[in-house]
């Protein structure tokens, strides 16, 4: 069985919505990626090594990331070698294996980690303007769907219009928002929080924070204080501590999470705007070399947009069309 059948095999357990939303959230990288990608391989019949060298460069065009470029043509060049396989027809499966293979080896658990019992803390950390209230709406969306109490937390009292644009959101998805006036502790917005969620019965509290990254220490201050009332109020919580970076910002993504990660240890990666970029190999890059999962992406602006990442659907929406239009050429050549 063709790679490409394998490939629509795996995904078809999911629902075609799902397939859809990848497809249209990646259809900006799709097409300059699958573009670059046909023409060279209309270019080189054989592959050699300028072949390798143009097929770096179009990865790194795409934000795979320079060390992640390096160790995939690598692989491939050894695989290449081992399997003997010389015209460039061939490599093509052998490329689409290889994104897969190195998602699910570096993602690491994708799942969301919940409570088994009671309350599930889940705290949100970025800087301005990635989009973290819109992912904290879209999750809080998420989980009614799935038939949970959910509630909000406006952690973020820093920033002006943070507070209300939460309350935007708890509205759109019709769920309460606990909030204190602008400028007063985090802190203590989030232990209010814990509190109103015990009288409510709430499954999820999702919690917003500011992301001052101008100042290290600070931030640090911050985010240690709100986990040590979360977790002296809840034992064993937060249970994830999601760091929401915006996809078009390329390079600048990768120094925010390193900041963050030092500043608190970041449990997944939520990633925004991937539908805003040609550059959508972020995604591997990030799993690759930060090494900390990708748990969901952001696929466009309305309430159902954000999915949990799937490094199938993410590599089926970028090569499917690739391969159905070659299989086409094939079929219709024979
Ligand atoms: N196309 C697209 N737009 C998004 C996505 N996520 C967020 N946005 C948009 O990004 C803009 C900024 O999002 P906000 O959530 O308002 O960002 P913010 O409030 O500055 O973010 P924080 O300060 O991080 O809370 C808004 O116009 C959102 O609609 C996404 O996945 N795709």
């Amino acid at each position: 069985m063709s790679l490409f059948k394998k490939l629509k095999e795996k995904i078809s357990h999911q629902t075609e919505s799902v397939t859809a939303k990848f497809k249209e959230g990646l259809s900006k990288t799709r097409d300059s990626f699958a573009e670059k990608i046909n023409d060279l391989l209309s270019r080189y019949r054989k592959v050699d090594e300028e072949f390798f060298e143009e097929l770096e460069e179009i990865l790194i065009q795409a934000d795979v990331g320079v060390q992640t470029v390096m160790e995939l043509v690598d692989e491939l060049k050894l695989e290449a070698k081992r399997q003997k396989l010389e015209d460039s027809e061939s490599l093509k499966p052998l490329i689409t294996e290889k994104f897969v293979e190195l998602l699910h080896s570096t993602a690491g658990n994708q799942q969301l980690n919940m409570a088994s019992d009671g309350l599930t803390v889940i705290l949100f950390v970025g800087v301005n303007g990635v989009g973290k209230t819109t992912t904290i709406g879209k999750m809080a969306h998420m989980f009614k769907n799935q038939g949970k109490k959910v509630m909000l937390a406006a952690g973020d009292t820093f920033r002006a219009g943070a507070i209300e644009q939460l309350e935007i959101w708890g509205e759109r998805a019709g769920v309460d928002v606990t909030k204190h006036q602008a400028g007063s502790d985090p802190a203590a917005v989030i232990y209010d929080a814990i509190q109103a969620t015990r009288k409510r019965d709430i499954d999820v509290l999702l919690c917003d924070t500011a992301g001052r990254l101008q100042n290290k220490v600070n931030l640090m201050q911050e985010l240690n204080k709100i986990y040590r009332v979360i977790q002296r109020e809840i034992p064993g919580a937060p249970h994830e501590t999601l760091l929401v970076l915006d996809a078009t910002t390329g390079q600048n993504a990768f120094s925010q999470a390193k900041t963050f990660n030092e500043a608190t240890g970041i449990t997944g990666i939520v990633l925004t705007k991937l539908d805003g970029t040609a550059k959508g190999g972020i995604v591997i890059a990030i799993s690759n070399e930060l090494g900390i999962p990708v748990k969901f992406v952001g696929l466009g602006e309305k309430l159902d947009d954000l999915q949990p990442f799937d490094a199938e659907q993410y590599v089926y929406a970028l090569f499917s069309e690739l391969f159905e239009e070659r299989e086409n050429q094939q079929q219709s050549e024979q």
